[in-house]
């Protein structure tokens, strides 16, 4: 049903990159926060300046985690270690910025999107978000899409119940237990290398990969069943 196994009664669905436009809008203030705080130190200790990529560091070491480990994870990548109020400093200023695009250009979903949802609503299908972001409830709100899902585990929920985040299937096996379904019953749908791992790892019925930035390969090598470019293309 859908183009999902008969098995599969529910979907764990990722926010950023899977539902709406919003993995753009990390993307970008992950960009600004990583340039100034490098530039800021190439100034420092005279070390040559090398942007962050937007697409090549960001999709293999922020896309999916939880802000801090997005933080820790591109810094250690640079070599460059932190102490945690650095990394909780780096992380507000980040999550001004987010903000601050989402005050001026509002949420935007994805039509296939929220057309699949609905379609998997009407089929029976149990629904759950599943996101390592702390605006996640805010974003669904935004975007007017909150009312169509009937669990959210987002970053508040993670660090609650002290989950571990993704690339663990800990969040995602925490939104089927949510929905009463074992995870082989469950489809994950994920834009997020770290997402479509955590995907594999927990055992799910089936993992879904959602490629918004050519990086079909690299979902498949690391766990998605199906790759497909929008979620319209499963019906
Ligand atoms: O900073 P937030 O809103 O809690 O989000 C944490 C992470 O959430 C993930 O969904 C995004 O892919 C990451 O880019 C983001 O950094």
């Amino acid at each position: 049903m859908l183009g999902l196994p008969d098995p599969v009664t529910a979907c764990l669905f990722d926010l950023d990159g899977v539902l709406t436009q919003t993995a753009k809008i990390h993307a970008a203030a992950w960009k600004q926060l990583f340039d100034e705080y490098l530039r800021d130190r190439a100034r420092r200790t005279g070390e040559e300046f090398v942007p962050f990529d937007a697409h090549a560091d960001y999709d293999e070491h922020v896309d999916g985690l939880p802000r801090d480990d997005g933080v820790r994870g591109f810094l250690s990548s640079r070599g460059i270690e932190v102490d945690d109020d650095e990394v909780r400093r780096l992380g507000d200023r980040k999550n001004e910025l987010v903000q601050q695009i989402i005050e001026r250009d509002g949420v935007q979903a994805y039509d296939g999107s929220i057309a699949y949802v609905h379609a998997a609503r009407d089929a029976g299908l149990r629904r759950a978000v599943v996101s390592s972001s702390s605006n996640c409830r805010a974003g669904l709100q935004a975007a007017g899409i909150l009312d169509l899902f009937e669990e959210i585990v987002d970053g508040h929920v993670t660090r609650d119940l002290g989950l571990r985040g993704k690339p663990a299937p800990d969040s995602f096996l925490e939104g089927a237990r949510r929905l009463g379904v074992p995870p082989d019953r469950a489809a994950v749908f994920e834009d997020a290398l770290a997402g479509v791992q955590a995907g594999r790892d927990g055992g799910f019925g089936y993992v879904v990969g959602v490629d918004r930035v050519g990086q079909r390969d690299a979902l498949r090598a690391h766990g998605a069943d199906v790759v497909v470019d929008d979620l319209a293309d499963l019906t």
